[in-house]
């Protein structure tokens, strides 16, 4: 051992580089999952840490090209999105997951994955009421699913099945963005993940 591998510090910031995490957050449309999980990776990147935003548009473009949003369907794409998080998150990154999940079961599935592989993984419930999500509509979906050009979506005819026991739960409309961001930094940091 090196008189530098002594140095706490030093310790310190390895540690900070091969301890990964997944840390999915789930919610409805427009809850504000994907904007807490960027403000969150500025964060993580900026005090070293490797982090992956796994974005859920940018998955159904590709890994999971040609799903749809049936219960099947959904139930696949977060399996697939589970399994990449968790490969990641086992070799030292921080995967921030903006991705609905709006199955219990499917949730679950992917917490047993980690728990089986020892990989950290923290369920975050980004609790914002449709009320609030269906003003801020940061996709058009809500108007549309009104006016009749789509149906199927969750939290207005398609099911959300809330997380009863979720690690955290982000009440996004009583609170800013950076606010959203630092209650869950405090739960990683608590945890040791931060
Ligand atoms: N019917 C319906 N219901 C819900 N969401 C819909 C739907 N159609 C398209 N979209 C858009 O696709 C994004 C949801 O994809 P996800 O992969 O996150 O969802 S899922 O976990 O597979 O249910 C979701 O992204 P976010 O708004 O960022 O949550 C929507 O923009
Ligand atoms: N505390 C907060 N946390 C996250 N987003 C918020 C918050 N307050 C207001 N917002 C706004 O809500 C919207 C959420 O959109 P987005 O993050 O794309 O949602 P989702 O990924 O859940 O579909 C953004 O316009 C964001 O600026």
């Amino acid at each position: 051992m090196t008189t530098t591998d002594d140095d706490p510090t030093t310790l310190n910031h390895r540690e900070k580089h091969v301890t990964g995490a997944t840390i999915w957050l789930t919610g409805l449309p427009s809850a504000g999952k994907t904007t807490i999980a960027y403000e969150l990776a500025g964060r993580l990147r900026g005090e070293g840490h490797r982090v992956e935003v796994l974005d859920g548009d940018e998955i159904r473009e590709f890994l999971s090209a040609g799903l749809g949003f049936s219960r099947e369907d959904r139930h696949t794409n977060v399996q697939r999105i589970g399994f990449v998080a968790e490969l990641l998150a086992s070799n030292g990154v921080h995967v921030l997951v903006p991705v609905i999940a709006p199955y219990a079961d499917s949730r679950e599935a992917v917490r047993k994955r980690h728990g089986a592989e020892g990989t950290p993984y923290v369920e975050v419930h980004v609790a914002t009421p449709v009320e609030v999500c269906s003003v801020r509509d940061v996709k058009g979906l809500y108007a549309k699913q009104a006016a009749g050009e789509i149906s199927g979506l969750t939290g207005v005819d398609d099911p959300y099945e809330e997380p009863e026991s979720p690690d955290l739960r982000i009440e996004s409309h009583t609170q800013t963005v950076q606010e959203s961001a630092a209650s869950l930094y405090a739960l990683l940091s608590e945890r040791g993940l931060a």
